[in-house]
């Protein structure tokens, strides 16, 4: 039963790769049957080899060569036979080598593009899968499968797959001639490959096992440092490096005690197999020397023989010697195969049309959500908003103030109730489509790496330069911009000029521009930002919010002020509505908030930041 294990499980894993790279092997047919062409006329060159000693040995080197007499064209002319000989040897190997060299530079071709697509089809399926896979996804860990596992795959693909796959072809071949030749050596010969297919199947599973945990502590190093490094700034503020430090050590240590014990089976394995393939050559060895000795056998077949034992049972060697790299591919193959297995974004959107302009009237009706089923978010949540219309929405950290934003763009889908545009609900029409009337602007603008320009003109397709520019002045970001000695074409974002917070909140503002959409989203895009950057981004999102529905996530009640209602939310809904004015005369949680926020611009040294009175 044991036995048959690894088989069962070899077979299912087999059948999901087969189904993932079936259309890419398709689409390389015609070079993979020349590629398998090389390989058979290579195989072919290969058993043709040890011939040539044979006929020399046997025929021209044996006196009177009594098994195998000189041809009549070579009597009396052993040199000439010698010198042919040679040159069909030459032949061979000229014959085997270009074989050779066509496979493997085919074999390579085809490995490194149908993985180039299998990369390629592995980030678009990463951007297409939902937004609450990435919530609780590691990116290091994401980064190692798309960039780490991939080239693994790649690369154990091309040096040790295909040519696995030849060397098996090599050693059916060889199998068959030393059974032609002599059918009883053959069986002798080959009676090791029971006992190898055993002590691989057996080593085999431990070293893929090894392989796979070290896969994941991989995994886990590249998140650890992903975290670190995109976290610099507070890891130094607080301190942390020693504690990242360690965490990276645990895991390292972990992977290299793993790859050690990987390494360990595999030179056991290599150890037994080498053990193997000598006990059966000597065993040839004595049997076929007694054969030779009792004149049933030539001293040139023999020869043959025991040539065909080494070059056949090779792939023995190179399976002991390539477990451990095809285990850890396999486990790097697995780790993709999981995320292309992961039901994207996209999933339900056969048959959904793109939406039409929309005007910006939204609806939540009685919409319930929650993150986790012990902690509901959204409770019955019902709003209005007309079209053109600037609402404020407040109330207490944590109460789903973003996560109503999350649910228009539809990063979520709503658990009951309906979540509307224009009358008609948002689930009706394509995601794509319905966010591209959305601009945001959240708390952190992330920059691109690229100029200004470029930047801003991510909001969009088709964006002209006189458009940039406007969308610049609009959002207060022409000026700081114009001062830099390359204008727009200035390159910010990754290694370029480090843009302040404010600066990067107004090109962020600037990019919602530019889409021209009927619906703006913000949330706190002005928070953590000094009184002047906070008055210059006001000023940008407000000739921004201009003629478009706008949904204001924010803290700070001044920002409030201006807009034509606000909605406290509470308890999962909306507790308090109408404008500013309304509320603080009301008397209730608005205007408590609105009295401690007074409080604090009052006693500013002794709170922290993030709210102040209007
Ligand atoms: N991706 C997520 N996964 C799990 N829980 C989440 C997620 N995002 C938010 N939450 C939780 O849902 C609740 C509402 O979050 P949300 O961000 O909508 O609140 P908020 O009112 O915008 O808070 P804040 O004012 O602090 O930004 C919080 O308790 C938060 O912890």
């Amino acid at each position: 039963m044991a036995k048959q294990k690894p088989i069962r499980h070899a077979l299912p894993e087999f059948v999901r790769a087969a189904k993932h790279f079936r259309g890419d092997l398709a689409r390389e047919k015609w070079r993979a049957a020349q590629a398998f062409s090389a390989l058979l006329i290579g195989v072919l060159a290969q058993l043709l080899e040890p011939w040539p000693l044979k006929f020399i040995i046997d025929s021209v080197l044996t006196p009177g060569g009594k098994a195998d007499p000189l041809p009549s064209v070579f009597q009396g002319s052993p040199v000439v036979a010698l010198a042919a000989t040679g040159a069909a040897f030459v032949a061979i190997i000229g014959v085997r080598a270009t074989a050779s060299y066509i496979e493997s530079v085919g074999f390579a071709m085809i490995g490194s593009r149908i993985v180039a697509r299998l990369r390629s089809r592995l980030f678009c399926h990463l951007q297409a899968l939902p937004l609450a896979f990435h919530n609780k996804s590691r990116q290091g860990d994401l980064l190692a499968r798309v960039v780490g596992d991939i080239r693994l795959v790649r690369d154990v693909a091309v040096t040790a797959v295909l040519p696995l796959v030849a060397s098996v072809l090599v050693l059916v071949g060889m199998a068959g001639v030393m059974l032609w030749v002599n059918w009883r050596l053959g069986l002798v010969a080959l009676a090791v490959l029971p006992l190898f297919l055993l002590s691989t199947v057996k080593t085999g599973r431990k070293i893929h096992h090894a392989a796979r945990k070290q896969r994941l502590h991989e995994g886990a190093i590249a998140a650890s440092a992903a975290e670190a490094i995109s976290s610099m700034q507070v890891v130094k503020a607080l301190s942390l490096e020693s504690r990242f430090e360690a965490s990276f050590a645990v895991n390292e240590n972990r992977s290299a005690s793993d790859e050690v014990k990987t390494r360990k089976l595999a030179a056991r394995l290599s150890r037994s197999t080498d053990l193997l393939i000598a006990l059966s050559t000597a065993i040839v060895l004595v049997y076929g020397g007694r054969l030779v000795l009792a004149e049933t056998m030539t001293i040139g077949g023999l020869v043959v023989f025991l040539t065909y034992m080494k070059r056949g049972l090779r792939p023995l060697k190179d399976f002991a010697k390539y477990a451990a790299r095809l285990s850890k591919a396999s486990a790097a193959a697995q780790r993709i195969f999981e995320l292309l297995e992961m039901q994207p974004d996209s999933d339900g959107e056969d048959g959904r049309e793109e939406a039409p302009r929309f005007k910006g009237a939204i609806e939540f009706r009685g919409v319930d959500y929650s993150y986790s089923p012990d902690a509901p978010v959204l409770q019955q949540f019902s709003a209005t908003i007309a079209p053109g219309e600037f609402v404020a929405i407040v109330g207490e950290s944590g109460v789903g103030k973003s996560t109503l934003l999350s649910l228009l763009l539809r990063f979520y889908e709503p658990e009951s109730g309906e979540v509307l545009i224009d009358s008609a609900p948002v689930d009706l029409w394509q995601r794509a489509s319905v966010r591209s009337q959305m601009s945001i602007v959240l708390q952190d603008t992330v920059l691109f790496a690229g100029t200004i320009a470029e930047n801003i003109a991510y909001g969009a397709a088709d964006v002209s330069q006189d458009m940039v520019e406007a969308a610049a002045k609009l959002a207060r970001a022409h000026e700081f911009t114009s001062k830099f000695p390359d204008g727009y074409e200035t390159i910010v974002g990754e290694r370029g000029v480090t843009l302040s917070h404010g600066q990067r909140q107004r090109i962020a503002i600037a990019r919602a521009a530019v889409r021209d959409a009927p619906i703006l989203l913000l949330d706190e895009p002005a928070t953590a930002l000094d009184q002047q950057n906070k008055a210059l981004t006001r000023a940008g999102l407000a000739s921004l919010a201009a003629g478009r529905t706008t949904l204001l996530v924010t803290h700070d009640l001044k920002d409030a002020v201006d807009a034509d209602r606000v909605l406290l939310i509470k308890d999962g809904r909306v507790a308090e509505e109408g404008t500013h004015d309304e509320l603080v005369q009301k008397g209730g949680s608005y205007a408590d908030l609105h009295r401690a926020q007074r409080g604090h611009a009052a006693d500013r040294s002794t709170q922290s930041a993030g709210v102040a009175a209007p």
